[in-house]
């Protein structure tokens, strides 16, 4: 089986690039494709024009839109929805699927033979956003709009889109380093996020059957 774990940044996966060598049953390939979902998809687009891989997974934080949630906890994303791709109409937000130019939403396409790992790793909805919320206000409304998402990344439905296109099973492990709150960088706790997120996919690594 070939998997290609895909991160934002270098720091997300320091811990999976120490220890890449070890999953013998399997080739582990590490891709930086950076931060923002355009600069992710195409970077990642072009990686596959050039490469096959069985499994695609994005590894990265993220901010959680639930205040009751600890930081560092860990989720798969099943649904990953694109909040700003629309127009306004006065009021109203006319979706992009509205509108009859695309998708929106986009998900996890897991494939059968982890489906059974990945069992223990609970399943949240996000949004996948340009500009990271720090405005009370807009983040009110946009949790009113979205009650069921949990956790905002800048990457993650770009990720399910390239992937589907594709045609590659692809899931998401996000740890949560903050809360979507009025800016504060002093509360964030990346270190813990990223530990945490890359010890749930050495452990998924380390159990994968070759095939
Ligand atoms: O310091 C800032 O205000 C700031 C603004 C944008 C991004 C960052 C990062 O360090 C994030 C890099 C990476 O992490 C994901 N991430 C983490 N928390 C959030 C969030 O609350 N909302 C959206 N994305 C988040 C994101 O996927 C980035 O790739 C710092």
């Amino acid at each position: 089986m070939r998997i290609l774990i895909v991160a934002a940044t270098a720091l997300e996966v320091q811990p999976l690039a120490q220890v890449l060598n070890q999953f013998s049953q399997i080739k582990v390939d590490l891709f930086i494709a950076g931060v923002g979902m355009t600069q992710f998809a195409y970077a990642l687009g072009k990686k596959l024009a050039t490469n096959s891989y069985d499994l695609l997974i994005n590894v990265g934080i993220a901010g959680s839109l639930k205040k009751d949630i600890p930081l560092g906890s860990i989720f798969q994303v099943g649904h990953d929805e694109l909040p700003e791709l629309g127009a306004q109409d006065d009021e109203q937000f006319i979706r992009i699927d509205e509108l009859g130019f695309g998708k929106s939403i986009f998900s996890a396409q897991v494939p059968a033979s982890i489906a059974q790992l990945l069992q223990e790793i609970p399943s949240v909805n996000a949004l996948t956003v340009n500009t990271v919320h720090g405005h009370e206000g807009t983040i009110e409304k946009l949790q009113k709009r979205f009650p069921t998402a949990v956790l905002e990344s800048m990457e993650g439905a770009a990720f399910f889109l390239v992937a589907s296109q594709e045609n590659i099973p692809a899931i998401q492990i996000r740890g949560v380093s903050n809360y979507v709150e009025k800016r504060n960088r002093a509360t964030w706790n990346i270190p813990l996020a990223i530990e945490n997120a890359n010890d749930c996919v050495i452990r998924l690594l380390a159990n994968v059957k070759s095939q």
